[in-house]
């Protein structure tokens, strides 16, 4: 039997596809689902790699970060990474976390999603900065600010001056929304609007439980 097509419009952005991963994301009692969580993600990444090469270097590092957390949704121990909560607890009551400095855990689940964690404090204020934006604003300057008001404070310099150049080259406003794939600028605007809380909740809730359990400077 010939084996089925790959469909061509898989790598494609589609910003609903991540508004529904992320959407999915929270249960009834507000856990966060690591399977959407990590799917949201994957969705994102396949903006940045419509981008250009120039973001090659962060797209390499996102997708690192997933392979990661993927492996432990697929592993021995799935069933202890299904929520964010389960896996900071599974983790933290096995000693699997390297707390204090890097040991023998560097890619614990923890530590990885804390660096998917304070990249989604950037996106939540990217996306809100474009939400609100006027026809004449720069896309390179909404993701700067948004960069330098987060994900900045936990980057060297090196990284930081890297990622700015990275920014010079985004696409203005009107490219940008093309290639969200939603429809017109309208249409991107009301998206958005429904996309930003949700994010912003998940990012809340998860801030608040590494917050508690004093796991948001984990090296
Ligand atoms: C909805 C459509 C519009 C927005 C679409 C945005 C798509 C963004 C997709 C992915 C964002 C990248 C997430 C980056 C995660 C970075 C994690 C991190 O901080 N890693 C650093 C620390 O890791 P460890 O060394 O401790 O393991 C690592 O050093 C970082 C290296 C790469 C540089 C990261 C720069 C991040 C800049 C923010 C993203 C800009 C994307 C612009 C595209 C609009």
């Amino acid at each position: 039997m010939a084996a089925p097509e790959a469909d061509p419009q898989d790598h494609r952005f589609s910003l609903q596809e991540v508004l529904d991963s992320f959407k999915l994301c929270l249960s009834e009692n507000k856990e966060v689902y690591l399977e959407h969580y990590v799917s949201g993600w994957r969705g994102l990444v396949k903006f940045l790699n419509s981008l250009g090469s120039v973001f090659g270097f962060i797209s390499k590092d996102a997708v690192g970060k997933i392979n990661i957390l993927e492996g432990y949704l697929e592993g021995d121990n799935s069933s202890q990474y299904a929520t964010i909560q389960l896996m900071v607890k599974y983790e933290l009551d096995n000693q699997l976390v390297d707390l204090t400095k890097r040991g023998n855990h560097p890619e614990s689940g923890c530590r990885t999603l804390l660096r998917l964690h304070r990249a989604l404090r950037w996106l939540e204020l990217f996306l809100e900065r474009l939400r609100v934006s006027g026809q004449d604003e720069k896309t390179s300057v909404m993701c700067a600010d948004a960069y330098n008001q987060s994900l900045s404070q936990h980057h060297p310099w090196v990284v930081r001056k890297a990622a700015g150049l990275a920014f010079c080259v985004l696409p203005g406003r009107e490219a940008f929304f093309q290639v969200m794939n939603v429809g017109s600028a309208e249409q991107v605007v009301s998206v958005l609007g429904e996309a930003v809380p949700l994010i912003s909740e998940v990012y809340q809730i998860t801030e608040t439980l590494y917050a508690e359990q004093q796991l948001l400077q984990l090296p």
